[in-house]
């Protein structure tokens, strides 16, 4: 269990856009690329300036009537592709007042560098790829008030498809699809709790940040994602 949280203003958001999009096989890093004349990475950044928070506590999950707070964001991008964004800003005429940090050898080590830019006592941190240009204000926001509740929230979504499971002579076999979650972004979690998971060793099968969080000996919230907030992966993903 966690210690309980006093009513915070303090939300972040590491925005990770520190990988080099090898799976989408394009010239340009895929969190630049335009989808309805926008790069990627500024849909998804604008979709956390929207958000407007109370102040939240672990009692109520929120304290009413005092004034609303934005997120502050910290942008994770590797040091090759600031000359890149920065041209991109220029074109798109967006200027958002964000923190911009260099991101690290795999994601684990970009969400760090992320994390070693807040330096905020307390808090909640929302963590979200840079290229799920899909999520919404909503979700954002119902991830920070249940990890204020809890300590963490982990956005998923119920599998559609039949799932059958490999086995290692190649064979197959089917599972109960209903046991089994696809887990998405943002994934929230209090500041506290997250600051000591990722003093962690980084380890092979941290895919996310759930992963590492648990890891560390902190249970895992779920919360409702959405079939829309995909990760745009292959190009096949942008169509
Ligand atoms: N060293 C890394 C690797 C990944 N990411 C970010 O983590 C998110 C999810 O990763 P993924 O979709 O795998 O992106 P890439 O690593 O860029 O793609 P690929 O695996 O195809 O190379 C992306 O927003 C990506 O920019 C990051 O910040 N730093
Ligand atoms: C964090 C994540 O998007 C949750 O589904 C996913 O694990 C990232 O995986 P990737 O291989 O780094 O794209």
């Amino acid at each position: 269990m966690t210690d309980p949280l006093l009513p915070t203003t303090n939300f972040f958001a590491i925005i990770v856009a520190g990988g080099s999009g090898s799976r989408m096989k394009s010239d340009i890093p895929k969190q630049f690329l335009l989808l309805n004349g926008k790069p990627i990475l500024q849909h998804t950044i604008e979709q956390f300036l929207a958000v407007q928070l109370p102040p939240l506590s672990s009692q109520t999950g929120h304290t009413p009537a005092l004034q609303l707070q934005t997120v502050n964001i910290i942008l994770v991008l590797p040091a090759r592709d600031l000359p890149t964004w920065d041209k991109l800003c220029e074109e798109h005429n967006f200027h958002p007042n964000i923190k911009t940090v260099i991101g690290g050898n795999s994601r684990f080590q970009s969400v760090r560098n992320g994390l070693q830019a807040i330096d905020a006592p307390d808090g909640l941190v929302a963590v979200h790829d840079g290229v799920r240009p899909f999520v919404t204000p909503a979700i954002i926001q119902a991830s920070f008030e249940t990890a204020a509740r809890v300590g963490s929230a982990v956005t998923c979504v119920p599998v559609k498809d039949s799932v059958r499971v490999i086995g290692a002579d190649g064979s197959s076999q089917a599972v109960d699809r209903a046991q089994y979650r696809l887990v998405q972004t943002p994934q929230t979690f209090r500041l506290d709790l997250f600051r000591k998971a990722f003093q962690s060793e980084e380890q092979a099968f941290f895919t996310d940040c759930a992963s590492v969080v648990e890891f560390a000996g902190f249970p895992i919230t779920l919360i409702d994602g959405s079939y829309e907030n995909i990760k745009i992966t292959t190009p096949d993903d942008l169509r």
